[in-house]
């Protein structure tokens, strides 16, 4: 494949967080406030929860599926956090498809597809305000199983968050919509200074003494 100009790179968001710490929050922030960026689901072997869509959240495959797609190609790395069940990325994160995308995956699966995907990577890990905030929001929301291996999983996924471009708070709803916003502002930005910097020569009056 050619080398390409950063100008060219469509942007891959990443939102990690411990569970219950506002991913799909973060989520559903970003693709209404951003039309143009698509939300790339991940596979599971685990069973729907009540509020999650198929091909939205999750797309939601047997042990065997999962297997099958992994040998075709279709998965490139995968995970079980919890020892239960499977987790998946699809191939698609790692190609340059003209539009952004953003996902949810584990500090394993950001640094995975980090190292990569030929799209720019930009990673957010999302932190609640205290413990206590994160533990009655898990509670309200549904019976979590396993809990032994996801304290595990959440002290590795706080670990590993020095690794992330940007953490965010979630404690005020309006406040964390604001950061995220800035970010997402901030990165395009970002993208549109490597375009004019590529023809910087076409805007500048260039003398010479
Ligand atoms: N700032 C907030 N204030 C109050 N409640 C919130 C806030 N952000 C999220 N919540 C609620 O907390 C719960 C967990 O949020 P969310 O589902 O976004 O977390 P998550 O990181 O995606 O969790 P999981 O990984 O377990 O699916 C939800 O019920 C959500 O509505």
């Amino acid at each position: 494949m050619p080398p390409t100009l950063a100008t060219e790179h469509p942007l891959l968001f990443i939102v990690s967080g411990q569970s219950g710490a506002g991913k799909g929050t973060a989520l559903a922030t970003i693709t209404r406030r951003f039309p143009n960026i698509t939300r790339a689901a991940t596979y599971t072997t685990r069973k729907p929860r009540p509020s999650e869509v198929e091909g939205v959240d999750y797309e939601f495959v047997s042990k065997q599926e999962f297997d099958a797609k992994i040998s075709r190609g279709e998965i490139f790395e995968y995970t079980e956090p919890y020892r239960d069940y499977q987790y998946g990325s699809p191939t698609s994160l790692l190609t340059a498809e003209p539009h952004d995308l953003v996902v949810e995956l584990d500090y394993r699966g950001m640094l995975r597809t980090r190292a990569l995907s030929a799209r720019r990577v930009v990673s957010l890990f999302i932190v609640p305000p205290r413990a206590d905030v994160l533990a009655s929001r898990i509670g309200k929301r549904h019976l979590e199983t396993n809990l032994d291996a996801r304290m595990v999983s959440n002290r590795e996924q706080s670990e590993a968050a020095w690794a992330y471009d940007y953490v965010l708070e979630n404690d005020d709803p309006e406040s964390f919509e604001r950061d995220i916003v800035t970010v997402i502002a901030a990165e395009h930005l970002r993208r549109k200074s490597a375009k004019l910097l590529a023809d910087l020569d076409d805007r500048l009056v260039l003398t010479t003494r």
